[in-house]
């Protein structure tokens, strides 16, 4: 039986993709079969063939080195860089919720630690017609717990508080959180450690410094999130 989790984010490029990485790459190592997966995946490159290329999942393969094909990683990729009900709008691709679920059973079948990452904060639009999917819809028809990467700096006390109370309201449990570009040493990184800590009821369980290539935290502690 397969260990999940999902990663969400106070929002866009605050790091879930960089944490997810450097998560995946402590399993690998530890000689454990971890996977990777997003349900939908907006603002994507094409080659010069016109390819789309998932730009997350190849950031999460070389930053963990995890041998999975990235044609499992994620059933739906736009270009646009925009929310994903957007893109999937314009480019006419709607996400419907069983294909996502079919992709992420099949990872759970075939892999011991599989990692899903949020598009964007938590409460992101996937698909407004009908039936309207929202991905907090997805996180519990899934029925996983989730890690919040949240900035390091100011602004984050706010943003971590809304969210961990937003999911308390949905019932996803929030296992643990990780502070992305943190400055040890900077009394206010330092601070908001323990203020993350006190408005979300949950553990800072990683600092992540810019350009960091490993989590301060043992392989054990991570596992400890899954469920
Ligand atoms: N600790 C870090 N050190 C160096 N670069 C980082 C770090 N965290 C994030 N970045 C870079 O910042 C950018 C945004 O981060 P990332 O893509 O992980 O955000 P995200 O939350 O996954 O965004 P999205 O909502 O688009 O999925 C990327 O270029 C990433 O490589
Ligand atoms: C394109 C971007 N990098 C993300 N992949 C999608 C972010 C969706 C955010 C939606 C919102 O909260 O406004
Ligand atoms: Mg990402």
């Amino acid at each position: 039986m397969a260990k999940k989790l999902f990663v969400t984010g106070t929002g866009t490029d605050v790091g879930k993709t960089y944490v997810t990485g450097l998560i995946l790459k402590k399993l690998h190592q530890s000689g454990e079969t971890a996977a990777y997966y997003k349900a939908a995946m907006s603002g994507n490159d094409r080659g010069p063939d016109g390819t789309l290329y998932p730009g997350d999942a190849l950031r999460v393969k070389e930053l963990s080195g995890i041998p999975q094909p990235v044609e499992e990683m994620c059933p739906y990729v736009y270009e646009q860089a925009v929310s994903p009900h957007l893109a999937a709008r314009w480019e006419g691709r709607p996400v419907q919720a069983e294909v996502v679920y079919a992709g992420f059973a099949r990872l759970c079948a075939a892999y011991s630690w599989v990692t899903m990452e949020g598009s964007g904060g938590i409460l992101c639009p996937i698909r407004l017609e009908e039936p309207p999917i929202w991905l907090p819809d997805l996180v519990q028809g899934l029925g996983l717990g989730c890690l919040l990467v949240a900035e390091a700096g100011l602004g984050t006390i706010n943003q971590v508080g809304l969210t961990a109370a937003y999911l308390h309201r949905r019932g996803i449990p929030l296992q643990g959180i990780v502070l992305n570009r943190f400055q040890p040493g900077n009394p206010m990184h330092e601070d908001n450690r323990a203020l993350c800590e006190l408005v979300s009821g949950a553990r800072v369980v990683a600092c992540v410094p810019e350009g960091a290539a490993a989590l301060d935290c043992t392989v054990e502690e991570l596992k400890a999130l899954y469920g």
